[in-house]
This record gives structure tokens, C-alpha cells and sequence, in this order.
């Protein structure tokens, strides 16, 4: 099961990065190319009667994953980056997050109006993140058509924050 692959693969970085965090490593599952293409497969899977046009991948961690699905899937991958990163002019929105807060941006070309945009990201904790991308999309008038994650902290309930998105929540390991 690629739940339990996932699982077995991430470890736990306690107090990081900062004291009573319990960080997700996720970077052990890069080490494993089987598991990669494992868990591209499982979002395939996932995937296949949602109809979108883009995927939307949150830097950085959401790159690493966000690329490889939308070559896969032969769609355009687009990436949401932090303040200050993208060269060329931007729509931007801020956001917390469980350790912090942070300004994200899209180049303002990224996609038409009307695009039916699929965000991906890493993990999904308070859904701070995810929901300040939604509302960049829609800034920009795309529609948000779902969101994949590869760990969920449902503990956290970021999921409220994104059902008046989409409904299409689809995450491969639950905690
Ligand atoms: O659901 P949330 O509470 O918003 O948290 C989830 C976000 O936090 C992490 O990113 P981080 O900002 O640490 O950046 P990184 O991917 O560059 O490590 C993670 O990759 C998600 O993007
Ligand atoms: N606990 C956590 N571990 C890894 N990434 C995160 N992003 C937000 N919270 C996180």
C-alpha cells in the first residue's frame, strides 16, 4: 500500500523548526526512485476522472513532486513561488502557516482566465498555504479544480479551509 510506503519512508524532526513542531522530513522518499514513481502513479490514480488544465506547485517542496505529476499527465506545470522569487510581474497574497507567516506569488501570464488549475503541495497542515494559492487563482480567474497532497495532518482541519475551493481533496497518508 502506498500509504504505508509513504509512512515508512518520512520521518519526524521534532522541535523543528521550532520548539514544538514536529516537522514531516519528507526528503527520505527522494532517496527511493521506486517510491517516486510510486506515489506519481497513486496521484494518477487518483487523478483520472478530474478534468483540469494545470497544476499549481507550491515551492519549494511542492516542486518536486508538482513537476514530475504534470509531465506524467502532460499538462503545464505552474509554479507558486515565494515573495520576491518570480522575475516577471506578479499577483501575490499573504498568508500564516503553523510556524510562521509568508507572501506567495504567480506570474500574472501563469494561465488564462477560466483555467481549471489543480494545486498540489507537499503536505497539507493548517491549509494556510494551499488557501492563500486558491485565492491567487482566483484572483486570476482561474478555478480551482482540486488539490493533491502526499501527507495530510488531518489533526489540523486545514481541509475546512479548502472544501469551498473544491471538494476534490485527494491525499495519499493521513495522520
Ligand atoms: O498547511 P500549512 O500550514 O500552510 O503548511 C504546509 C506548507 O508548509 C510547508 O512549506 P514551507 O512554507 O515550510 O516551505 P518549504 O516547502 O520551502 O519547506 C509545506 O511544504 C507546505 O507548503
Ligand atoms: N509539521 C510540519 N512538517 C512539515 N512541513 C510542514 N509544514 C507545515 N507544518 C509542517
Amino acid at each position: 500500500m502506498i500509504e504505508e510506503s509513504i509512512k515508512k519512508s518520512i520521518r519526524d524532526i521534532v522541535d523543528f523548526p521550532k520548539p514544538g513542531i514536529v516537522f514531516i522530513d519528507i526528503t527520505p522518499i527522494l532517496k527511493d526512485q521506486n517510491l517516486c514513481s510510486n506515489i506519481v502513479d497513486a496521484f494518477v490514480e487518483e487523478l483520472k476522472d478530474l478534468d483540469f488544465d494545470a497544476i499549481a506547485g507550491i515551492e519549494s517542496r511542492g516542486f518536486l513532486f508538482g513537476l514530475m505529476l504534470a509531465n506524467k499527465l502532460n499538462k503545464p506545470f505552474i509554479p507558486i513561488r515565494k515573495a520576491g522569487k518570480l522575475p516577471y510581474t506578479t499577483i501575490q497574497q499573504s498568508y500564516d502557516l503553523e510556524y510562521g507567516s509568508a507572501v506567495i506569488e504567480v506570474h500574472a501570464d501563469a494561465f488564462k482566465p477560466g483555467a481549471k488549475i489543480l494545486i498540489h503541495d507537499d503536505l497539507l497542515a493548517t491549509g494556510g498555504t494551499v488557501e492563500a494559492t486558491s485565492l491567487l487563482i482566483q484572483k486570476m480567474e482561474g478555478i480551482v479544480a482540486g488539490f493533491t497532497f502526499i501527507v495530510g495532518l488531518e489533526f489540523l482541519n486545514g481541509k475546512n479551509k479548502l472544501a469551498h475551493f473544491s471538494k476534490n481533496i485527494y491525499t495519499l497518508a493521513k495522520y
